[in-house]
């Protein structure tokens, strides 16, 4: 699961030289400095193609800067990345083509309608027949359920019009990889649930999507693989479920005694005890949980706690991030 290696190899490099067939990115060593700032630190990391891989991390952790290298926007300082098997920065002009990225938010003319903006778009790729260009931009404005919206201004379009319309444009022709930095941010929750929607809908037909994203329950709600990063480097990376059961589960039980039910948890063991109005969680001490359970149900009882609910939760995705970073994830960011 974890993604390091010998500084400069690749992480799945074999004596046959290629390193991890099915990746469609990866990092060696991959690191870049601004002046005295460390923005990435010997990042090595492997994207499977088919994924939805989540690129995890609060604000100022790295992504960003990470995603602006393998685009081949900004050169690394040191280290190495290639997409779709080719390096990056070198290979740019021939892997661009064949790669989908909305970073930063998208690069619109307000003044221009949903629809001439793609038409725009599709004019500056030599590579697009003009023939088929309205079909073309009709397909993309339908794709993102643009349609009825396309003739207006997209300066009158919301956040998540516009980050949809970025995503049409993206999607002009085929692409093997998507790359999305941060896509729902600033949107409210049903411009989330249609950008998560669509990014579900290109899994569904075998795009590679790599996405960025401040938000743990967005990543285990759309992604199959995730990174952790924090502070420019790499804490984990693997599948969602793998992640969220290399943590523990958390006991929880709700009582209006929790003061009582604190005391009588914590000389059980229980650790990491925290009370929110009437529920009280904790970290369960190692050994047989079965067992444990029952005899600490009984302690409560015999202490006069009142039980309303009683049982284990499943360890989730911030629960790993607490546990690896051993704090919160500041969601605000
Ligand atoms: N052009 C730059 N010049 C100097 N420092 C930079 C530059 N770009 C990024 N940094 C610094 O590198 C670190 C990582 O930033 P980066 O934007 O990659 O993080 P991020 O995880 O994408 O966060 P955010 O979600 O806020 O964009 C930050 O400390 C940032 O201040």
């Amino acid at each position: 699961m974890e993604g390091r290696s010998k500084p400069g190899s690749w992480p799945g490099a074999t004596s046959e030289g290629a390193a991890g067939e099915g990746a469609v990115i990866e990092t060696a060593a991959l690191t870049k400095r601004f002046g005295r700032q460390l923005a990435v630190d010997r990042l090595d990391l492997v994207v499977p193609r088919g994924s939805v891989f989540g690129f995890l991390g609060p604000n100022g952790s790295g992504k960003t800067t990470t995603i602006r290298m393998l685009m081949g926007l900004i050169e690394p300082t040191s280290g190495a990345a290639r997409v779709l098997g080719q390096e990056m920065p070198r290979a740019g002009r021939r892997v661009l083509p064949r790669v989908g990225a909305l970073i930063e938010g998208p690069a619109l003319y307000g003044f221009l309608s949903g629809r001439d903006n793609l038409l725009r778009f599709d004019a500056a790729d030599p590579t697009a027949d003009p023939r088929t260009r309205a079909a073309r931009v009709g397909a993309a404005l339908e794709r993102v359920g643009l349609t009825s919206a396309a003739g207006k201004k997209a300066r009158a379009y919301s956040l998540g019009m516009k980050q949809r319309l970025g995503l049409a444009a993206a999607l002009l022709r085929p692409r093997e990889l998507l790359v999305l930095d941060e896509p729902t941010n600033g949107l409210d929750p049903q411009g989330m649930r249609e950008i998560r929607a669509l990014v579900r809908g290109l899994a569904a037909e075998g795009t590679t999507v790599f996405l960025s994203s401040h938000l743990l329950d967005e990543i285990e709600q759309v992604c199959t693989h995730a990174a952790v990063m924090a502070q420019g480097r790499l804490l984990t990376q693997g599948t969602v479920r793998e992640l969220a059961t290399s943590a523990r589960a958390r006991l929880a039980v709700t009582t209006p005694d929790t003061a009582e039910a604190v005391r009588v948890l914590k000389e059980h063991g229980v650790h990491d005890l925290t009370v929110t109005d009437d529920r009280v969680t904790g970290e369960l001490p190692p050994g047989g949980p079965a067992a444990d359970l029952a005899d600490l149900n009984a302690a409560l009882v015999r202490a006069d706690v009142r039980v309303r609910s009683f049982g284990t939760e499943r360890a989730s995705l911030e629960d790993a991030f607490v546990a690896l970073t051993g704090e919160g994830f500041d969601v605000a960011g």
